[in-house]
């Protein structure tokens, strides 16, 4: 978070944001980022109580104790609060919204939910006009890591979380993640805005995917079922159910392709139908990213330049979209139906330094048009259109080949 204020100029917030002081438990913790360069308060609360703080950010963890405690501070002294912190709100969200409300500040916590993926906003905001019935998916990254990489790498259960709580996903508890407790929170969280539901997280059944073994998943995924651990909030006649439990999908399930620490939301609704929201759930960067969309909805007015263009942010000029760019090509040509012609085909091809990784040839059709379709390795577009003029000079060239760019997955 302070690493994305101090790149500011890079990013397009509506105003500039200043760093009034931090509050960590140790000063004199090695950080990625300088905090030396601002004001340091031992005590959090106190920080979110200071006269020149406007708006209170909470990275703190817990549902209780210094973080509840410092998020009330900072409400009842006026301070607008920003929090990544799902088991405060989860537990204690709806006195603190309450108590928000009093104070007419406002409450945020993006982060809080699905890391990166602004799902709050989008359910809260943009999805304001219709009647939603259910919302279900991926809400742990540590889990679904924990899931993806022991199938894909034969590791074990206690290898995998340690990577897991390395990489940053995991909560300072792990047991949390594993528990399906974290998921169960951030599915409350968002049962409590689809729904305008009272969040009650004593409802809500919870179990997780602690203790997993390497062999329940793979023989499941021998059967094509992948273990995740899925949650969900439904609207029922009843009122609202929400839950956390691993779950067998069919291996061409949807969420059965979300992997490694992703995070997937899918949103059904009358009359919108469904929306699936996927991304990083888990770690500094998206947390970091959802909390500074959090501090850009914060500057006021409400109303916006409709582009978000500030007289601050650096300008950039659109430049021509086309450029040598690298990659790999699917060509499809017609060749006449004689001896030589694929010869020539890729003669042509080697000639401009693009060579051939896979191709297929039909048999010629009724007018003697044989088609061929390859796919090239790797080179620069100009190659390409060079050999394409080279081609367009083969007499048995029957009409113009088509050239496509492929995408890889990244
Ligand atoms: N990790 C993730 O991917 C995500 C985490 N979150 C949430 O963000 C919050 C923080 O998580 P995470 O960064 O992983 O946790 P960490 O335990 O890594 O960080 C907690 C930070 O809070 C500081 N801290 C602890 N106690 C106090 C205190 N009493 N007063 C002031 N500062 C204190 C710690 O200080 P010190 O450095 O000195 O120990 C540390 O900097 C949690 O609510 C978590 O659920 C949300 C989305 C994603
Ligand atoms: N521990 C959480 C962090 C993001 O909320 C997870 O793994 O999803």
């Amino acid at each position: 978070m302070i690493e994305l204020v101090e790149r500011q100029d890079k990013l397009r917030l509506p105003g500039v944001v200043e760093i009034t002081g931090v509050s960590a438990r140790s000063q004199s913790r090695n950080r990625p980022v300088d905090t030396d360069k601002y004001r340091w308060f031992d005590d959090a609360a106190t920080l979110a109580e200071d006269p020149d703080v406007d708006v209170f950010v909470e990275l703190i963890g817990g549902s209780d104790g210094p973080a509840k405690f410092a998020v009330e501070s900072a409400l009842k002294a006026g301070k607008h609060v920003i929090t990544a912190n799902k088991a405060l709100m989860a537990k204690h969200g709806m006195a603190l919204a309450a108590l928000a409300e009093e104070k007419g500040v406002d409450l945020l916590f993006e982060a809080a939910v699905a890391g990166g993926i602004p799902v709050v906003r989008v359910l809260r905001d943009s999805l304001a006009g219709v009647e939603i019935k259910r919302v279900a998916g991926i809400l742990n990254g540590t889990c679904n890591y924990l899931t993806t990489s022991m199938l894909e790498t034969g590791r074990s259960y206690d290898e995998v979380l340690a990577e897991a709580q390395k990489l940053g996903y995991a909560e300072a508890d792990p047991t949390l993640d594993v528990s399906g407790m974290d998921a169960a929170h951030k599915a409350a969280i968002l049962s409590a805005i689809a729904f305008s539901a009272d969040l009650d997280f004593s409802k809500v059944k919870v179990s997780g995917v602690d203790g997993i073994d390497l062999l329940d998943l793979k023989l499941a995924d021998r059967l094509g079922l992948r273990i995740k651990l899925i949650a969900e909030g439904l609207l029922t006649e009843d009122g609202v159910v929400c839950r956390v439990e691993p779950m067998a999908l069919s291996a061409n399930h949807p969420l059965a392709r979300v992997n490694g620490s992703l995070n997937t939301v899918r949103i059904e609704g009358d009359p919108v139908g469904a929306i699936t929201l996927t991304g990083p759930g888990a770690g500094a960067g998206p947390t970091a990213s959802a909390v500074m969309g959090d501090v850009a909805k914060l500057f006021r007015p409400a109303i916006r330049p409709a582009f978000g263009r500030a007289e601050h942010h650096v300008a950039r000029p659109f430049v021509a979209a086309m450029g040598d760019e690298t990659s790999a090509f699917f060509l499809r040509v017609r060749l006449a139906d004689q001896p030589g012609a694929l010869a020539a085909l890729t003669e042509a091809l080697a000639a401009e330094g693009v060579s051939v990784n896979q191709l297929v040839q039909d048999s010629a059709d009724d007018s003697g048009a044989s088609p061929v379709a390859i796919v090239t390795h790797r080179c620069p577009r100009s190659h390409m259109q060079a050999a394409l003029t080279r081609l367009g000079k083969l007499t048995m060239l029957i009409d113009a080949p088509r050239l496509i760019r492929i995408e890889t997955a990244s």
